[in-house]
């Protein structure tokens, strides 16, 4: 099922075209508040509560925010919304991990291809030999967080904690219950990360690295930093409004890849397809997009598909896509009116 991005009735309308004579600044803006004023009404999905804190969000929450690489932030909605960042950061831990130690011994231990299964599958490991096959699954991100340097579990928290932080261009703080409440809930986490210790593959002691991953998902961010983090990443590793090198080009280059292929975890195919960039999603409700050289989007609002992608976000980051002509595949400018499903039949 392809909740949110299938809009069989909908059509990107002229709103978009009718902003071709504004400033590419005031252009942006429009475009982020006609989003907003689009898909604010679509209520499909429902909120995540395996984390049982998770659950009690409100799921009228919608948040947009764009950054260019040149440092200007624009938002919409409730963009300075604080959220649990969770998947999100293992786009980002994967980058600091890499850039601190190799992106060999990382592609080696972990791997960059799809499951094609769930982001918490166990049965992806026991199908594929004990590899995690990527970081953007939980199998790979604790093999990634295993794999931050530091002795101790102090350090490799540290390592990771002030690592994500430069990514946003501020001290992120911990959300004490969702850690709390994760933490109380995870034992299938723990599971896998000690299915990743019998195959070899777990770089540290899996406890205390299932705990440091779930401090890591549990760092507070707005959808206005997520869009600077993302930013980042387009900018080559240095972060657009601190000036700061976080990673270098090539960590980002191939963190991009990565989020390319696994971001959007078993849907990762339908959204490279429709939105033509990489990105990568939280069960907070939270989504990354990332457009090279250009800049960072990111979108916030609970209700989540079957996959765990807010519903949304991929549609608004699907109309911004095309309206800023965005797609990376894209030869020339997109028609913003139509899409896929309309025209070409239904990809459900
Ligand atoms: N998809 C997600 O965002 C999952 C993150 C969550 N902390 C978990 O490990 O289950």
């Amino acid at each position: 099922m392809q909740v949110g991005l299938d809009e069989s009735t909908d059509s990107l309308d002229d709103q978009a075209v009718s902003t071709g004579s504004l400033p590419d600044e005031e252009r942006v803006q429009h475009l982020l508040d006609t989003a907003h004023g689009r898909y604010r009404g679509l209520d499909e999905g429902v909120v995540a509560d395996y984390i049982p804190e998770l659950g009690i969000a409100d799921p009228g929450l919608f948040g947009l925010a764009v950054a260019g690489v040149g440092g200007r932030v624009f938002v919409a909605g409730d963009s300075s919304h604080e959220i649990s960042i969770q998947s999100i950061s293992k786009a980002f831990v994967f980058a600091l991990v890499c850039d601190a130690i190799g992106h060999d011994e990382v592609w080696r231990t972990v791997g960059v291809n799809n499951t094609g299964l769930p982001f918490n599958s166990v049965m992806a490991l026991e199908l594929n030999g004990g590899s995690p096959m990527n970081p953007m699954v939980n199998a790979g991100a604790l093999a990634t967080t295993a794999l931050a340097p530091g002795a101790t579990s102090a350090a490799k928290w540290k390592f990771v904690h002030d690592g994500l932080s430069r990514f946003a261009g501020r001290v992120l703080e911990l959300d004490i219950a969702v850690y709390e409440s994760e933490a109380a809930n995870n034992q299938r986490n723990q599971a896998i990360a000690r299915l990743l210790q019998s195959y070899g593959r777990m770089a540290f002691d899996p406890l205390q690295t299932t705990d440091v991953y779930t401090k890591q998902c549990s760092l507070l961010v707005s959808t206005r930093d997520l869009a600077v983090m993302a930013a980042t990443l387009a900018d080559g590793g240095v972060n657009p409004v601190t000036g700061e090198r976080v990673v270098s080009a090539a960590t980002s280059r191939d963190t991009l890849a990565v989020m390319a292929t696994t971001g959007l975890y078993e849907m990762s195919g339908d959204w490279l397809y429709e939105i033509g960039m990489p990105g990568k999603s939280g069960v907070s409700g939270g989504i990354i997009t990332v457009s090279p050289g250009k800049g960072g989007m990111a979108t916030f609002s609970p209700r989540l598909d079957p996959a765990g992608n807010s519903v949304r976000g991929q549609s608004a980051t699907r109309y911004l896509s095309r309206a800023l002509g965005l797609n990376l595949f894209a030869s020339q400018p997109e028609p913003t009116a139509g899409s896929r499903t309309t025209t070409e039949g239904s990809t459900s």
